[in-house]
């Protein structure tokens, strides 16, 4: 039996179980139990229990919404707040233990939202389950940092720090670096920008570091040393992320205006349902997901049923999601919108699309 497991059994046998004097000494070892393994559970181990468990959710929907923050920020209860899925949430810390997907549907689209266990400072090394938790924060295409408003900026700082120590970049762009390491020749150095923060001296002496000595780099932009080394290193995943903070019903209304001041910051209240509406269409901004309009022969567009697709889709894609077959019979596809020079324009399956363009497939 699994951790886990192992610890909804007990809940429910202390659910099962009168208060009285009699069962008294019995409640108190269950819950000595429960206490030891919810400990075992959030501490760093190699055991497989404390590796995986009950964070293995399949990716579902249009786009994938990961919350991050400290116990008892209110992660739960946003969650029970915007899907139809229920997660418990209580005053205690650690209330959450694995990973609980719920479905926001907006705009025609299923946002897959997924509650996480509280992180707390020490997260990266495995601290409480930490490492889990980032593994999945990773693995989607907006985080929503939530912090508790009453606790100032503390919070926020530190989270920013636990993500930053295992390559994940909030709200930053890719660098334009072109980096190859090379078999032999050097290390040959370009930049099409005048560079204020490296120097083709300090781009060596930092490949030497990471033992490169034969390398490509051309800079497109004003990098920072930092900058260079995440190109360096790879493995970096830049993510979008929206700062909100909760339980502003606690807080006075200079502290939330000052708050809502903040950059990629949105300010709610799960408890009063406060500002909720506008933390949506952030959402939605933040993901930036594209809408696809289709178009038969001589009709109108469809603007009811959007295909909704990531950024960075071909008309390929538009054809996956509208038959799996379709991109066999595809002979070619008339396309208007901002994707194309004209209007309509006729395109083949490797055209980008971008969003809210119309397209009209013409089959073999
Ligand atoms: N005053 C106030 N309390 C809130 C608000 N949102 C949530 N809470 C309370 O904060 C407590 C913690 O909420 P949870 O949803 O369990 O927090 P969590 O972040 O999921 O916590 P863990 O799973 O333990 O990490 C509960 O008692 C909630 O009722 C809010 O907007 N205002
Ligand atoms: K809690
Ligand atoms: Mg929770």
């Amino acid at each position: 039996m699994g951790i886990l497991e192992k610890i909804s059994e007990i809940e429910k046998e202390i659910a099962r179980t009168q208060k009285n004097k009699a069962t008294e000494y019995n409640l108190g070892l269950l819950k000595a139990k429960l206490a030891k393994y919810r400990a075992q559970l959030l501490e760093p181990s190699k055991s497989s229990a404390a590796k995986g468990e009950g964070f293995d959710v399949m990716k579902s929907g249009d786009a994938r919404v990961a919350l991050i923050g400290f116990p008892s920020v209110g992660k739960s209860t946003f969650l029970s707040l915007m899907t139809s899925t229920a997660s418990e949430a209580a005053s205690y810390e650690f209330t959450t233990l694995t990973c609980i997907p719920g479905v926001i549907e907006y705009k025609g689209a299923n946002i897959q939202l997924l509650d996480l266990p509280g992180i707390i400072e020490g997260a990266a090394q495995g601290k409480g389950r930490g490492r889990q938790v980032i593994a999945v924060a990773r693995t989607a295409d907006v985080v929503i940092m939530m912090l508790d408003a009453t606790k100032g900026e503390v919070q926020r700082a530190l989270l920013e720090k636990e993500l930053e120590s295992v390559g994940i970049r909030l709200n930053k762009s890719k660098p334009n670096i072109y980096f190859k390491p090379k078999k032999g020749g050097g290390i040959s150095f370009n930049s099409t920008v005048t560079l204020t923060q490296c120097s083709e001296k300090l781009v060596q002496l930092i490949l030497h570091e990471y033992k490169i000595f034969n390398a490509e780099v051309l800079f497109r932009e004003d990098c920072s040393p930092d900058e260079f080394i995440d190109v360096i290193v790879g493995n970096r995943v830049y993510m979008p992320c929206l700062y909100v903070y909760n339980k502003i019903d606690q807080i006075s209304m200079e502290e939330v205006d000052r708050l809502a001041r903040r950059p990629h910051s949105v300010v709610i209240s799960c408890g009063m349902k406060l500002n909720l509406d506008y933390l949506l269409e952030k959402l939605w901004e933040y993901l930036a997901l594209t809408c696809i309009y289709t178009k038969k022969r001589g009709q109108r567009p469809d603007f009811t049923d959007a295909i909704i697709l990531r950024k960075g889709a071909s008309v390929e894609h538009v054809c996956h999601r509208i038959h799996r077959s379709l991109a066999s019979q595809f002979k070619y596809a008339l396309v208007w919108g901002t994707s194309t020079k004209y209007s309509p324009q006729r395109v083949g399956l490797t055209h980008m699309m971008e969003h809210e363009d119309v397209i009209q497939i013409v089959k073999k």
